[in-house]
Parts: structure tokens; sequence; C-alpha cells
């Protein structure tokens, strides 16, 4: 439903100045969909988020809603599309002259929606973010989580097909996050909204997106279901953000103990299936192997538990490859890891 094609974005216009801050973006997001974009400072994100609504219009390439490409469409008929796509902002954006009220009923007095229907979807719109008995408040009296819940109301008010969330939790507190976060949810889950966010926090993808991106360098380098990317991140930079929320950096006096081990070290990520079952007893109980584990977590992604642990096991060769090879038939990732590696 949404697709970037080939999008680049190139700032400046002198040969010396050039900043080509998007190199063929593609990527392309469903109706429902929570897609997660995260990139160090200066990758490209706000350039690829702003490309899309076309606050900035790329240079090159396509940006395609529902199989109509922004681009090519006159003045009117992008004016008519841009109200199909909400943005929330990490400084929220709120008028402070304006009350909550006045603000979520920006966008709708702006198309000029009659005075009835505007109270009554901003009533509607207020009471769906949990502020209805602060209408009549101003902006400088709420905390940064309540203003971002106005910001949500007044991108929802024109009911769009999808919203832009550009570092929507970045200036919250962890607890607050959170609470924006799954408000994020139902507004996906109860309008069916399609969601795109840029963030450099990989908690924010870990806990909210179906997809994710990694764009480095105005590049994407790296895509997939959140799943795919936490369980077997393929470049560095996709490692070095999933090591922040995972942490399975090893402490060196673990290091040392598994140096110091006898029998073969693995790497063992469990999900879906295979957290159904007690994987590990159940390999020591049917081959004669010792497992111990050294380090690792268990954690939740997308609601189901994930683990990622580092095992020692002894005994035979052949036994070991046998247990190895049961764990992968109880959908687990089994790789062995060499000590220097550890
Ligand atoms: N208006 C502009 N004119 C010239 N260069 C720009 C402009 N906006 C962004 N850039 C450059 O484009 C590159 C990408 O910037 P962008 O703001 O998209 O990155 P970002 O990932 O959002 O970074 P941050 O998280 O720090 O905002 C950077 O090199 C930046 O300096």
């Amino acid at each position: 439903m949404l697709l970037l094609d080939d999008v680049y974005k190139v700032y400046g216009k002198k040969k010396e100045k050039k900043v080509e801050a998007l190199k063929g973006i593609t990527l392309s997001v469903e109706k429902g969909e929570i897609f997660g974009v995260v990139g160090f400072s200066g990758a490209g994100k706000s350039t690829l988020i702003r490309c899309v609504n076309l606050l900035e219009r790329p240079t090159s390439g396509r940006v395609l809603i529902n199989g109509v490409d922004l681009l090519t469409l006159s003045p009117k008929k992008l004016c008519e599309q841009r109200k199909k796509i909400g943005m929330i902002f990490q400084q929220y954006n709120l008028l402070h002259s304006k009350t909550i009220a006045q603000n979520v009923a920006m966008p709708l007095v702006l198309e000029g929606k009659p005075k009835a229907y505007i109270k009554e979807k901003v009533t509607e719109l207020l009471s769906f973010v949990g502020l209805e008995d602060r209408m009549n408040h101003y902006p400088e009296q709420l905390s940064g989580g309540q203003k971002q819940r106005v910001g949500i109301a007044r991108a929802l008010a024109t009911d769009p097909d999808i919203l832009l969330c550009d570092e929507a939790t970045s200036a919250l507190d962890p607890t607050t996050t959170q609470s924006v976060l799954d408000l994020l949810r139902k507004v996906r889950d109860e309008f069916q909204v399609t969601i795109l966010m840029i963030t450099h926090e990989m908690n924010v993808i870990k806990d909210i997106c179906d997809k994710v991106a990694v764009i480095e360098g105005g590049k994407i380098v790296e895509q997939g279901s959140v799943m795919e990317v936490f369980t077997e991140p393929k470049t560095e930079i996709a490692r070095s953000f999933v090591r922040t929320v995972l942490n399975d950096e090893t402490p060196k006096g673990i290091k040392d103990w598994m140096k110091a081990s006898n029998g073969k070290t693995y790497r063992v990520i469990f999900k879906g299936n295979a957290t159904n079952i007690p994987l590990l007893s159940d390999t020591a109980k049917k081959f004669s192997v010792d497992l111990n584990v050294f380090h690792g977590m268990v954690t939740e992604l997308q609601g189901q538990p994930f683990g990622n642990l580092l095992i020692n096991i002894q005994g035979d060769s052949n036994e070991i490859e046998q247990a190895v090879e049961f764990m992968k038939s109880q959908e687990a990732i089994v790789k062995e890891v060499t000590p220097n590696e550890f």
C-alpha cells in the first residue's frame, strides 16, 4: 500500500555542496503493518520519512500510495492525498496558544469541516487517547507523553490511511515511551492504519514493529521481519542495533570460563515452537550429553518468548552432533561458536 521505489534525494545544487541523503531507497509497507526504519544520526531517516508526504521532494524515484505515484499528482490532487497521511513529531509541534481541543481540531478547521462535526470528532479522538478531561487545557499544562497523545489525536483527525512517526518517543522516558507505543498499536488495531516510524532506538522496533529496515549512509543495508533481523542480523550495523536491546555481549569472566571448559560451545536461539518445549532438558534426556548454560537471556519479541543462549555441550562428538540436529529440528537456530568468537 506504501511503496518507495528507488528513491534518491540530493540536497544542494552546486557540486561541492551536494549531499546525497538517500541513495536508492526501496521499501514496501502493507496495509495495517507497523514498519520501522532504524539508523544512526545522519543516516537519512528524517529525509526518508519527509519524502513520503513530499515535505521533501525526492530527486528521483517513485512514492506510491495505493498504487498512485504522489510525484505525478497536480498540487490539488497531492493536497487531497496528503490528508490521508498523518504525521507525529519528536517535539510534538503543538500550537501553544491553542487549547488541546483546538490543536486536534486544526486539520479539520483547515479543511472547512462543519463545527458540529469537528466537535464530535475532537471529543471522540481525545477520548480515544485518554485525554477527554484535558480538552480545555493548554499544551504547556501537559506532560511530554500527554503532548504526544494530543499529537496522535491531531494526526488521526483526517482519518489517515498512513501515520508517519518521526522519532515519536525519543523525548520520552521509558515508561511513557511504552504507553505511547501501546497507543500506536491500538491505533493500528482499531483503525487499520499503516504506520511508518523512524527511530534510532532498537527498543522501539522490538516493542511495536512488524518489519524493520536498517538505514546507513542513505541506503537500506538490511530489512526483514523483526523476528528475522533480531534472530539473524546479517550486517554488523544491524547486529550492533540488536545488541543494544538483547545485550548479548559476554562478560570477560564468562569468556574465560568458556575458554577453560571442555566440549563445544553453541549459540542457541529459540523462538516460536521451540519456546513451547523444554528444549535443553529434552536434549539432555535424549542424548548422552551434558548441557551447561554459559550466558544468555530470554525476553519477549512480538509477544513471543525469544531466547538467545550460549551453551556448552560435552560428550561423544557423535552424540553432540545428534543433539545439535535435534535442537535444530525443534526450530531452534544452533551455531557453533569458537573461542575467538566468544
Ligand atoms: N535541508 C538539508 N540540506 C542539506 N543537507 C541536509 C538537509 N537535511 C539533511 N541533510 C543531510 O542529509 C543527511 C541525512 O540527514 P537526515 O536528517 O535525513 O538524517 P537522520 O538519520 O534523520 O539524522 P538525525 O537522526 O540526526 O536527524 C545528513 O548528511 C544531513 O546533513
